[in-house]
This record gives structure tokens, C-alpha cells and sequence, in this order.
């Protein structure tokens, strides 16, 4: 056991929303992966990887474009139907492509294509807007993820992919859509790039999760892209880490990683914003 007392193992029944909430009671870390294909989802099930998150990133890191604006539904769709196949243990988590989610109507309709390809649930990022359509999708049965702070389909409006959430206004407005979020049903909540102190108010004032990147220890949950893990990304940011130098190989990596958000090793100082 090369990582301490939490080294992973297989999963071995099915992960739930249930699940995760007694995480998070219990104060239990769980593990999320951001990842696109079938032998990689199967890794992590070995791994025991709780959430996968098929990713819209994966315009990015699979399809070569700037930004996560361009990915479309059949993109997504392709790539929650191959994860599905490699796993059948963790919760999967498929990405909203940008402005497919407008209105709840439209929502609730591509919603649908992305559980009917595999997922247990999707993902959609914004704020307050997104309250009668979190009600929607809840209500028809549909589990909605919450994503707030750097949300990268708003590249183009935020100019850039900054970290959000630094003055006291824009920390309060953060926390009062999570706020809002949880209360309209949401069950997940990804926090990327805000400062630490903020992801911890914020973990502490909602009853669903919360996932971290960028957002400091406090969050219940912590998720990378896998191509950061892997040392794949030319200029990967400042909050990611490449496992692969020191475990040696793929699988050693994804162990690695696991362990050490289990174990609160990663995220360290040096990942976070403050
Ligand atoms: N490989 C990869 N990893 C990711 O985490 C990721 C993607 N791609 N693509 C989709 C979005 C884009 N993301 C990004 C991309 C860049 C930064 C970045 O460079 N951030 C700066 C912080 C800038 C500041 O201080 O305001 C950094 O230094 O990390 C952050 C998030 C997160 N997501
Ligand atoms: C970085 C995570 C949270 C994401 O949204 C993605 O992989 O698309
Ligand atoms: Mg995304």
C-alpha cells in the first residue's frame, strides 16, 4: 500500500447521488476524473473512481479547439456513450455543450439525449438563470451537476480563463447562486477556480456536494482533467497536477491521484487561489 491507509480499490456496487451525500456527511472524500473514452473509464472503475465526468473540455483536449464553445451535442454523445461501455460501477456525468441549455425547454430535450446515451446525469454552467430550469430537469427525474465560478464556456464574456469570485461582491453573488442552486434541486455543484476560502463557505452552506478544481481542500470532492493527470497538456493550469512523474505508469497515476484527494495530500498550497 505505497499511499498510506486510503489506498483505492475496485468499486464494487453502484455509485449513487445517495452515495455521495453520505460522503459528504461522513466527511469521506470522493473522486472525480473529467474523461472521454471507454479504457480509460474502465481504469477508473478499477481505481475507484466514484464520478466520471464526460467533459465538454474534451473539445480541447481530444478535438484540438480553443475553447469548449465549438463542442456540439453528437460530440458529447459519442463520448458518454464510449465511457458508458468501459464502466458500469461509478456515476457518469455528461457535459452540457454550450447554449444547448438556453431555455428550460430546451434543456430538458437535450438533457434527455445525453441520459439516453449513458449518463446518470449532466452538467450545465451558470448561475440564478438556471434556477427554473434545475427545478425542470429535477422534477422530470433528471439529476442536475451545478458548475459556478470559472465556467469555460463563458470564455469569451469572462476574457479569459480567469479565477472568479476575488472581491467580496462576486464572492456573495457565487455563494447566493450556489445557495439558490441547491434549494431549486440540484444534487452536485463543481466549483473551478475560485478562491479556497469561498469553496469552503460555500461547502459548508449547501447540502449537495461540491467538487473542487481550482477551489482549494474544503470541497467534498476533487476532479482534474485526465489529460492534466497524465502530463498530456502543454501549458496545463497552475490547480492541475502530473501524477505520472512519480507513479510511473497510467494506472499507477490514476491511483495516485485517487489516494492523495482521499488522503487531502492534493490539493496542496500550490494548486490553490487565495
Ligand atoms: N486540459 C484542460 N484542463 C482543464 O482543467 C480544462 C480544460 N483543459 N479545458 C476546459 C477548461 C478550461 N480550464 C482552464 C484553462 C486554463 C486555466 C488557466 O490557465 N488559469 C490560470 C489562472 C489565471 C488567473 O490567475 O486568473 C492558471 O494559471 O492556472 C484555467 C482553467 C479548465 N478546463
Ligand atoms: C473541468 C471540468 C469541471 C469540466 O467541466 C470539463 O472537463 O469539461
Ligand atoms: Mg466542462
Amino acid at each position: 500500500m505505497p499511499y498510506g491507509s486510503v489506498a483505492p480499490t475496485a468499486l464494487e456496487k453502484p455509485i449513487t447521488i445517495n452515495t455521495l451525500r453520505r460522503m459528504k456527511a461522513d466527511g469521506e472524500k470522493f473522486i472525480t476524473v473529467s474523461l472521454y473514452d471507454a479504457p480509460m473509464a474502465a481504469m477508473a472503475q478499477k481505481t475507484g473512481v466514484e464520478v466520471l465526468l464526460v467533459g465538454d473540455s474534451l473539445g480541447m483536449t481530444v478535438l484540438g479547439f480553443d475553447s469548449t464553445v465549438p463542442v456540439t451535442m453528437e460530440q458529447m454523445i459519442y463520448h458518454v456513450e464510449a465511457v458508458r461501455r468501459g464502466n458500469n460501477k461509478s456515476l457518469i456525468m455528461g457535459d452540457m455543450p454550450f447554449m444547448t441549455y438556453g431555455t428550460p425547454t430546451q434543456a430538458l430535450e437535450n438533457a434527455t439525449r445525453i441520459m439516453q446515451a449513458g449518463a446518470h446525469m449532466v452538467k450545465l454552467e451558470g448561475g440564478a438563470w438556471l434556477a427554473d430550469t434545475v427545478e425542470m430537469l429535477s422534477e422530470r427525474g433528471i439529476p442536475v451537476c451545478a458548475h459556478l465560478g470559472l465556467t469555460p464556456q463563458y470564455v469569451n464574456k469572462l476574457g479569459g480563463f480567469r479565477v472568479q469570485g476575488r472581491d467580496d461582491t462576486q464572492a456573495e453573488a457565487i455563494l447566493n447562486d450556489a445557495k439558490l442552486l441547491d434549494q431549486c434541486g440540484a444534487d452536485l455543484l463543481v466549483l473551478e477556480c475560485v478562491p479556497s476560502e469561498l469553496a469552503k463557505r460555500i461547502t459548508a452552506a449547501v447540502s449537495m456536494p461540491t467538487i473542487g478544481i481550482g477551489a482549494g481542500r474544503d470541497c467534498d470532492a476533487q476532479v482534474l482533467v485526465i489529460n492534466d493527470i497524465l502530463g498530456l497538456t502543454e501549458q496545463p493550469p497552475k490547480f492541475s497536477k502530473n501524477f505520472l512523474v512519480e507513479a510511473g505508469d497510467i494506472p499507477g497515476a490514476l491511483r495516485k491521484y485517487a489516494a492523495d484527494v482521499k488522503s487531502g495530500i492534493f490539493p496542496a498550497e500550490e494548486h490553490t487561489f487565495s
